[in-house]
């Protein structure tokens, strides 16, 4: 079942191959993308992304991070083109973030992380009956992914960022509509693209990865916020890391949409 892994020493991203075997896999998440060996791909589309604010409808602590829950039922909330075949619709967002602002995310670029990632997560429900059938299949999902770097605060986040202080334990969950998730989007949609996995358990290897090249910002304080949160069980810890490091690579081919 779910199992008690994390992101400590005793059940961090070092163990997660004992009890998920496919954490050694040979498409694993996240990656380095080293800029200068991504492949311009003139087919690739633009991306469509049409999210709808009625979508999203709670926010939820999940123990190792916080999940802002879109109703995927409805065609609200979707995105197609790019690297995609078909529509996928927004499940969840996410962020991860590190114990400091100097790295925290997942993905990182040439060597540098940024202070947090976001991950916006989506599944082919065209093509899947639910998110878990969806997982278990390569066209299964797709995680648009945004960095975090420190600057100025950002107006959309702060939103989520106040919605924080409802969710404080694990499972808590509160009400939380009518927000316009594209506000998290930079303003360029140039992206990276490659082919791999969910970045923690189950691990699945079922992920069309979009990252864009353009960070957004966010304050140091927004960013501290997260780390606010706490992790259930016995003695309530802050959750200062949800970040697994960067996987091999082994062969697979990152694209650029520039
Ligand atoms: C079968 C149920 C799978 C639950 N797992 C969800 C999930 C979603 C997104 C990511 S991430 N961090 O790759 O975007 C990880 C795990
Ligand atoms: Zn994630």
């Amino acid at each position: 079942s779910g199992g008690n892994w994390g992101y400590d020493a005793h059940n961090g991203p070092e163990q997660w191959h004992k009890t998920y075997p496919i954490a050694s896999g040979n498409a694993q998440s996240p990656i380095d993308i080293k800029s200068n060996e991504a492949k311009t791909d003139g087919s690739l589309k633009s991306l469509s992304i049409n999210y709808s604010p009625g979508s999203i409808k709670s926010i939820v602590n999940i123990g190792h991070s916080f999940h802002v829950v879109s109703d995927d039922k409805e065609n609200a909330s979707v995105v197609k083109g790019g690297p995609l075949q078909g529509t996928y619709h927004l499940n969840q967002f996410h962020f991860h973030w590190g114990p400091s602002n100097d790295f925290g995310s997942e993905h990182t670029v040439n060597g540098k992380g940024y202070a947090a990632e976001l991950h916006l997560v989506h599944w082919n429900s065209d093509k899947y009956a639910s998110f878990a059938e969806a997982t278990k299949n390569p066209d299964g999902c797709a995680v648009l992914t945004v960095f975090l770097e420190v600057g100025s605060a950002h107006p959309g986040l702060q939103k989520v960022v106040e919605a924080l202080g409802h969710i404080k334990t694990k499972d808590q969950q509160a009400a939380f509509t009518n927000f316009d998730a594209a506000s998290l989007l930079p303003a360029s949609l140039d992206y990276w693209t490659y082919f791999g996995s969910l970045t923690h358990p189950p691990l699945l290897e079922c992920v069309t990865w979009v990252i864009f090249r353009e960070p957004i910002k966010a304050s140091a304080d927004q960013i501290n916020k997260f780390r606010t949160l706490l992790s259930g069980g016995e003695q309530q810890c802050p959750i200062v890391k949800n970040n697994r490091p960067p996987q091999p690579l082994n062969g697979r081919e990152v694209k650029a949409s520039f």
